[in-house]
């Protein structure tokens, strides 16, 4: 180990002290450890370079002088993601020790701080002495660096990274809420992979950061390990998520087969981890995430040169992310000190990215939206004369409100045609046979095709002066469609029809069948008709 530390409390708002060389590597304890012991252990102590990657207990101690001529209060922030125990002790040149608060993150009396632990201490005037500080984790992610604040600087640094780390999370976990309110509306299994997937990562961080601790201390175990442990499920609900929106079962089936691999894989990791050391769990955790970071974006560019648009915000997103993480491991390798905490922009660019997520989950929905209006329509209409069928015709019966006016029409002589000519013709007779329908009805009312020859008109009716009206109205109009039908090449064919309202019945199923008597009627009396003018001629 280096000389101990020095440091001069002057105007300066913060001090940062380099890690190098700072901690000394000591036992773990099992309960925060007196001052003699800290003492005790110190001279002990095995010197390290640095705390990354480390496990267990650290202790060290920094000399500092007060140079004002007052007394000044200050913070010590220590960057541990991590920890267990954590207490100091400040050592006058003359007098007794002093016990400052423990500031571990099972200690509730130490300011609260996402992603650190801080802690405070009096300096007397013009004081000289020696801060010892003992630390304890299962794992230190990062460099354990320790920083000097004044009063107004810590304040303002404890808002800045509280406000930020609240508001990525609170943005995760609603953005998860809404995907899981979607499920709960679609049944969609993607929407309830993407609330698991963003959800998770946003319950994550709120553990990770140690924000979920600070809302409920006193539990018999540190929940900031938790973190890590959720990790895993939120990445096999995100091989599940990325499977499902790329339809890869149908489409690639091979890259389905890799993402159902990995989200297996991630579960039983993420089950295992609960029974092994943190120091593999932690490794492991990483392990998922080399895997997964890769897999991600280059599916993400994969189906970017397929032109499927929903991976552009996909792939925006976890480049985003990918780029934070690799600036996390970067900035604690190489120890650098800027001013906001790499956890910090992980955060921000997993927020970022879990937006991408929901937004290419509603690239997702808008295709099956319109995949569904598509077959909404295509089931509703005639394929062969393009206008409404029997399904639509049952819709639009159902949607009546007020009074109504059916028209059932049925084509005579249809059966010749086919019967002559062929089916092909038969069709054709009956395209043409809707267009001269349509050319004189079109403005009466909606037009279906209820089967073979038979058509019904459906008209909304005011009332029974307006129904009379239209009786005559529509008798006229298909008198003359049957007249146009005979300029055209099927002159034996024609309309034989009967309309009903609904003011002569009292349900559709009696105006119907009203309808259709009246039809059968007229059709009767035409053949009559045509028998009696047979035996004049
Ligand atoms: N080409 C063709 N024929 C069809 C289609 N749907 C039903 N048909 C035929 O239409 C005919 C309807 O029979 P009918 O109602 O007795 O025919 P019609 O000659 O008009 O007899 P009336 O109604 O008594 O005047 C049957 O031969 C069906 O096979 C179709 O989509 N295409």
């Amino acid at each position: 180990a280096g000389a101990t530390p020095y440091i001069e409390i002057d105007g300066s708002e913060t001090i940062k002290l380099v890690e190098d060389n700072l901690w000394l590597k000591t036992q773990p304890q099992n309960s925060t450890p007196s001052f003699e012991q800290i003492s005790h252990l110190f001279a002990r102590a095995e010197p390290v370079s640095s705390t990354i990657g480390g496990t267990g207990a650290y202790v060290t101690k920094i000399n500092i002088s007060n140079t004002f001529s007052s007394q000044q209060a200050r913070f010590v922030k220590l960057h541990s993601n991590y920890l267990d125990i954590g207490t100091a002790y400040w050592q006058p040149e003359q007098g007794e020790a002093i016990d400052l608060k423990s500031f571990g993150q099972m200690d509730g009396t130490n300011p609260k701080l996402a992603h650190s632990q801080a802690f405070s201490i009096a300096l007397n005037n013009q004081a000289n002495g020696t801060l010892w500080i003992y630390i304890q984790a299962k794992q230190f992610a990062t460099p354990v660096t320790v920083t000097i604040y004044s009063e107004p600087a810590f304040y303002q640094d404890q808002f800045a990274t509280n406000s930020i780390s609240t508001i990525t999370f609170s943005v995760m976990l609603t953005l998860g809420l809404i995907a899981c309110f979607i499920y709960f509306r679609t049944q969609y299994l993607v929407t309830l992979a993407c609330a698991g997937y963003i959800g998770l990562h946003g319950l994550g961080w709120f553990v990770a950061s140690g924000s979920f601790g600070h809302l409920f201390n006193g539990l018999p175990f540190n929940p900031v390990y938790l973190g890590m442990l959720i990790f895993p499920f939120a990445i096999a609900c995100a091989c599940q998520f990325t499977k499902l929106l790329f339809n890869c079962q149908q489409d690639h089936p091979r890259l389905a087969t890799a993402f159902n691999a990995l989200a297996l894989a991630s579960i039983i990791v993420g089950i295992l981890m609960l029974f092994m050391s943190f120091n593999d769990a932690f490794i492991l955790s990483h392990v998922v995430a080399a895997v997964w970071t890769p897999l991600c974006i280059g599916t993400g560019l994969f189906m970017l040169s397929k032109n499927d648009f929903r991976a552009k915000y996909y792939l925006i997103g976890n480049l985003v992310y990918g780029l934070s993480l690799s600036f996390y491991i970067v900035s604690h390798l190489l120890k650098l000190n800027g001013n906001i905490y790499p956890e910090l922009i992980v955060q921000i660019a997993l927020t970022i990215d879990c937006a991408c997520i929901l937004m290419s989950l509603a690239e997702w929905l808008q295709i099956q939206q319109k995949e569904y209006r598509h077959s909404y329509a295509v089931s509703r209409i005639d394929p062969l004369t393009q206008i409404g069928n029997r399904f639509a015709q049952t819709e639009k019966l159902a949607s009546l409100t007020g009074g109504y006016c059916l028209t059932f029409i049925d084509l005579d002589g249809f059966k010749a045609i086919n019967d002559k000519h062929g089916h092909d013709m038969g069709d054709k007779c009956l395209i043409d046979t809707v267009d001269v329908i349509q050319n004189h009805l079109d403005r009466l009312g909606v037009i279906f095709r209820s089967g073979g020859d038979e058509f019904i008109l459906v008209t909304d009716v005011a009332d029974v002066e307006h129904s009379k009206r239209l009786v005559k109205t529509i008798s006229t109009a298909l008198l003359n469609a049957d007249k146009a039908l005979q300029q055209t090449k099927w002159q034996g064919i024609g309309f034989s029809f009967g309309i009903a309202s609904s003011f002569e019945t009292d349900s559709q199923s009696d105006c119907l069948a009203l309808a259709d008597q009246r039809m059968y009627q007229h059709k009767q009396d035409k053949k009559n008709a045509r028998h009696a003018y047979t035996q004049t001629t």
